[in-house]
């Protein structure tokens, strides 16, 4: 198995006005090509600041990291991932086609490049046809599409998912979760998917990545045991309670209720 992202004895600290916060400790992971990895754990237990380790968004206090082998400064400089936020970000002034074209025209891709991958991330996304509307034309749901569209535009092998359906309603998150398993299938991507939602990172990944805060660190690494076929109602299903069960307790175990 290739190995994309590897994690050994990764600490962060961040230091503050209020003494040393110790966003990550002794963190160890292995992420292979291919995997679709969500990130859970309480509020605080690094889960963000573990995916900005690996955009090279923030530097590790100690320990090493490596992304597709290099840095994750080398990796950024490939454009070995894109990067979908919690809020969906779009410019307001700019299309969802501008929107989208936005990376690939700070990459200089030429006129004709930047038109096929529009139209094919929009399609990936089930956008087509949307190209030419703006961000305030589209819901909450179709925006959050148009921002994963965005981060697959120059075609990295590694998207990188920080909360992307954390503020929309279960019905149109149960949908988004439907077709990004199903892009994840058709374009073979390794994905890493922060959540609070234990249903969530159950239905979604190959593996689930429990995590405990203050330090924050890897409470749990569960290898999902579900089919790569999930329609919606596999929730239903001993297998994936059963899953869910042993995440539950393993949020329970890292938990102090304070
Ligand atoms: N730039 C920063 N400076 C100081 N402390 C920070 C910084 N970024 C994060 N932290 C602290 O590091 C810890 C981990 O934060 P992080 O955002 O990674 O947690 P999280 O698990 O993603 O939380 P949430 O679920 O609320 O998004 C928290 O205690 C947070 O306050």
């Amino acid at each position: 198995m290739n190995t994309i992202i590897s994690a050994n004895n990764l600490d962060l600290t961040f230091q503050t006005n209020d003494g040393p916060v110790h966003a990550l400790k002794g963190v160890n992971l292995d992420i292979d090509q291919g995997d679709f990895v969500s990130f859970i754990g309480p509020s605080g237990c690094g889960k963000t600041t573990f995916l900005r380790v690996m955009a090279d968004l923030e530097q590790p206090t100690g320990g090493t990291i490596t992304v597709n082998g290099v840095s994750p400064r080398e990796a950024r400089l490939n454009r070995a991932y894109g990067y979908v936020f919690q809020a969906a970000g779009l410019y307001p002034w700019r299309t969802i086609g501008g929107n989208i074209r936005l990376p690939l025209e700070i990459m200089g891709y030429d006129k004709a490049a930047q038109a096929e991958r529009v139209e094919k991330t929009l399609e990936l996304v089930d956008l087509a046809g949307f190209e030419k509307k703006f961000p305030w034309q589209l819901s909450g749901g179709m925006q959050q599409r148009a921002s994963i569209a965005r981060a697959l535009a120059f075609d990295a092998d590694i998207l990188l998912m920080d909360e992307p359906f954390g503020a929309l309603d279960e019905i149109v998150r149960d949908h988004l979760n439907e077709q990004l398993l199903n892009l994840w299938d058709r374009t073979g991507k390794t994905i890493g998917f922060v959540t609070h939602s234990i249903p969530e990172a159950v239905y979604l990944s190959t593996k689930i990545v429990v995590m405990s805060p203050r330090p924050g660190r890897i409470t749990d690494v569960i290898e999902s045991p579900l089919p790569k076929e999930r329609p919606l109602d596999i929730r239903d299903t001993p297998e994936f309670l059963e899953v869910a069960h042993r995440v539950r307790e393993g949020l329970r175990a890292g938990h102090s209720y304070d």
